[in-house]
Formats: C-alpha cells, sequence, structure tokens
C-alpha cells in the first residue's frame, strides 16, 4: 500500500476509475477524499464544473448522496474534487463477504431510487451507477457518489472501464433517467447474486459489450427472495429502455410495497453500537484495504449486519414520505394531521411558518424535532403535489409558478413515527385543515 507525502497531504489510493483516482487524504487530523485528474482546468470546463456542483450541493440537501465539496489544486497543478471519505463500497463488501440480507437488499435499493427520484427531479441524471459507486457511510447509510459529467468529458482515459456494469445504450453515448434504473438493476443484482450479471473483469472488450448488449443476465439463485423482487430487478435491467419501470418513484413504490410485505424479523440481539467498526475504519489510517487491487477476503461482516438495518427505519420512511400520496396537501384537500407508516403516533412540534412570496420562489421554515427528516409537500392549485426531501435542513426554497395558489406542508419522521404540519395557504389558497 503506497501513501505518499503531497505538499501538505499523505495520500493513500484507493482505486482508479475511467477519468481519475481515488485518494484517501490526511491533511493535520482531517481525513477526506480526493478525486485526482490527469490534468489542469481550464477557465471554461471550471465554469460549467461550478455550476454542476451549484446544482450537485442542492441534490445533497435532500438525497444521500457523496458530492464534491470543493475544487482542488494538487501541487503539481492536478486538478482534484475534494469529498467525504466514506468507508467502502459495495463492490467491496460484495466481493469479500458475499451476498447481502434479502432486507439489506431491499432497504439499499430503497434509498438508492429515492435518491434517484430526487436527482431526476432536479434534472440530474447521474449516467454510472454501478456497485463501486455505492459507498457505505460510518453509520452505514448507503450513498450514492460520483455524480457530474464535466471532469469525466473531459479527462476521460479509459473508455472500457466499467462497461460491464453500463446499460446498452449508454455504451452507446446516450444515457438518460432509465439507464440510472438499469445501473440500480446492476447494483441489486450483484447485492442479491454476490457477483454483477456481468463480468467486470472480461479480457475480451468486444465480447463483453456484445454480452451486454444482447445476452439476458442470469438468474438470481435466492429461493428466499420475493419473487416480486427477482423480477423487479429483472425489469430493471431490460435492454430496452421503454420496457423497464417508468420511473424511479415507480421503482420506490414497489419497494416499499415489498419493504411493508416483509415477514418480520427476529429481534437482533445485543450487538455493537450501529457503525461503530466502520467508524473506526474510516478514521483509521492509512484506510484498510487501501490501495489493493481486490479486496481481501473478510469473513466478518458483522458491521454491515448492524449498521446497515440500523439505518433502515429512517431510510425506509423517508422513502415513503417521498412517494406515498395520503399527507398530499391541496389548495382544496389537505389532511392535516400525523400518520405513519409502521409506527404509533405520538405528536410533536412542528409549526410551518408564513412562507416568503418570492415570485418565481417561496422559502419556507419550521420548527420540529431533533434528528428528524423532513420533507416539504406543495400542492398547486388545480395542480401538481410535490414532496420534496430536505433532510434535516429546517429551511426550504420552493420553486413556484408566480401566477399560481399554493398550499404547502411539512412532513417529518424519525423513522418510526411521521408527523405532518398544519397545512399553510400561500397566495390566499384555501387550504383543509
Ligand atoms: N468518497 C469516497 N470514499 C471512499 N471510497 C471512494 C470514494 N469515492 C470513490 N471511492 C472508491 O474509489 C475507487 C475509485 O473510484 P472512481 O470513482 O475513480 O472509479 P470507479 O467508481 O471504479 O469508476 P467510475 O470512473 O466509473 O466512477 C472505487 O473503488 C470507489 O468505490
Amino acid at each position: 500500500m503506497a501513501t505518499a507525502e503531497e505538499g501538505h497531504y499523505s495520500l493513500v489510493p484507493l482505486g482508479g476509475g475511467a477519468s481519475g483516482t481515488v485518494c484517501a487524504c490526511r491533511r493535520g487530523s482531517e481525513v477526506i477524499a480526493l478525486k485526482v485528474f490527469p490534468g489542469r482546468l481550464y477557465r471554461r470546463t471550471r465554469a460549467r464544473l461550478d455550476r454542476e456542483l451549484a446544482a450537485l450541493a442542492g441534490l445533497a440537501e435532500q438525497a444521500g448522496v457523496v458530492v464534491p465539496q470543493a475544487v482542488e489544486t494538487m501541487p503539481d497543478g492536478r486538478v482534484a474534487l475534494r469529498m467525504e471519505l466514506c468507508t467502502q463500497s459495495l463492490a467491496r463488501v460484495v466481493a469479500a463477504s458475499g451476498p447481502l440480507t434479502v432486507s439489506d437488499v431491499l432497504v439499499l435499493g430503497l434509498t438508492l431510487a429515492s435518491t434517484l427520484v430526487a436527482a431526476h427531479r432536479a434534472g440530474i441524471v447521474h449516467g454510472r451507477v454501478t456497485p463501486a459507486n455505492v459507498l457505505f457511510r460510518a453509520s452505514g447509510e448507503p450513498v450514492l457518489s460520483d455524480f457530474g459529467h464535466t471532469l469525466r468529458d473531459v479527462f476521460t482515459r479509459d473508455g472500457d472501464h466499467g462497461i460491464a456494469y453500463l446499460a446498452p445504450e449508454t455504451l452507446d453515448g446516450d444515457a438518460g433517467e432509465r439507464s440510472d434504473l438499469y445501473g440500480l438493476g446492476v447494483v441489486l443484482h450483484t447485492a442479491l447474486a454476490g457477483r454483477p450479471p456481468f463480468p467486470a473483469a472480461a479480457p475480451d472488450v468486444a465480447a463483453l459489450r456484445d454480452s451486454v448488449r444482447h445476452d439476458p443476465a442470469p438468474p438470481v439463485d435466492r429461493p428466499e427472495a420475493p419473487i416480486d423482487l427477482l423480477v423487479l430487478v429483472d425489469r430493471l435491467l431490460e435492454k430496452d429502455p421503454v420496457k423497464r419501470p417508468a420511473s424511479a418513484e415507480e421503482v420506490t413504490k414497489q419497494l416499499i410495497r415489498l419493504w411493508e410485505a416483509q415477514e418480520p424479523e427476529p429481534e437482533p440481539g445485543p450487538g455493537p453500537a450501529a457503525g461503530s467498526r466502520l467508524g473506526a475504519e474510516v478514521f483509521a489510517w492509512p484506510p484498510p484495504g487501501a490501495g489493493e487491487p481486490e479486496p481481501a477476503p473478510r469473513k466478518d461482516r458483522a458491521w454491515l449486519l448492524v449498521a446497515l438495518p440500523a439505518c433502515a427505519a429512517i431510510l425506509v420512511a423517508v422513502a415513503w414520505m417521498l412517494v406515498k400520496g395520503p399527507f398530499g396537501v391541496t389548495p382544496s384537500a389537505a389532511s392535516g394531521t400525523a400518520s405513519t407508516p409502521p409506527g404509533t403516533v405520538e405528536p410533536v412540534s412542528l409549526d410551518l411558518a408564513e412562507p416568503a412570496d418570492l415570485g418565481t420562489a417561496a422559502t419556507l421554515s419550521w420548527t420540529g424535532p431533533a434528528g428528524w427528516e423532513f420533507a416539504v409537500v406543495a400542492a398547486a392549485e388545480a395542480g401538481p403535489t410535490e414532496t420534496t426531501l430536505v433532510r434535516r435542513n429546517r429551511t426550504a426554497r420552493v420553486t413556484v409558478d408566480p401566477r399560481v395558489k399554493y398550499c404547502f406542508q411539512v412532513q417529518a419522521t424519525d423513522g418510526v413515527r411521521v408527523q405532518v404540519s398544519e397545512p399553510r395557504p400561500f397566495r390566499g389558497a384555501t387550504c383543509r385543515e
């Protein structure tokens, strides 16, 4: 494992992709990830990158994503993106420890599908949803990384990297929202089968491209998995994008149904605190597994068994808030009451303040319990109702049509309870109490 001193940094390579190399980086007490690209950044590309990073920062407020926090210049002039350092990728977990449990696969699928809902609503297509781009935070929360096309387009040096994971249309340079759904299919297939649908390290690249374009994915042998989950994964992996589910929202709804239909699992026994082992790994230096071409076989996957289910309740409830309709307010019909996905109602204070009208936007602010996740519901008069996750933020800026009346509402969840604020009329809308 190479640890290089570069300027004032200590760098440990974690792996290389189509366009850059990701390193864990230590500067004093700070530990981060740097994705280093093989060249300098010119002014026009920088302007494009800045616009992209601004859009991604907005997405990070709504969804579980790792996005660049800053653009940095290495001592030799190469450009690098600074990110939070995660513990490891799904690719590494599966290669080292085998397939995930069905329940973990459902949580993973729900989290990624609701992330794609938020991304697609913001007009952002990922383009490379792969097992290496699904990372785990120290808490066990799965997050999607490697958004952004600007530097990928400028610095791609290995066009064949990762083609085993790409949708057939992406191989022809045409990626859209349904290509991200194909990527989700690859991720779920990998998590269930313990290997990707097509071998990542195929020696004959032309044959691999041919397989990705034409061969069906091999069946997943998990008799305990619900048949509807296996059918969904197969639909996500359809070669023709039109035959895949129509949207990430549809996939989220299906995964919620599968989650709700699960047999209750036995109570977990006493074990380490959620994510504690992962946390230790992140802050150890150098990071374990860094620089290894193949993950070292690791029998012990106790951290995932503890950390991922510990996140499940909140991740599922957040996905549920995003796509389930019962709290939707409309100017003529609003629930105004608390409801829950699986748990009980214990009212907590959740107060949405008078929205501020900025013409094409409204700013909302509210008070609510600490540690809960929030979503904003905006119902246009005689128009659609949109729910936007805002994670733990207490303010939101919502784009509105300057000619339309709205009712706004905030939903909150701690993973067990869901609380709904009183609806707030905007521009004189009539919201039902
Ligand atoms: N923020 C991060 N924290 C921890 N590991 C990371 C982080 N970002 C990337 N990695 C890991 O670093 C390695 C290289 O990532 P990189 O994004 O360069 O390539 P890739 O995901 O294999 O390919 P692609 O170019 O298609 O994204 C991967 O194994 C990835 O899981």
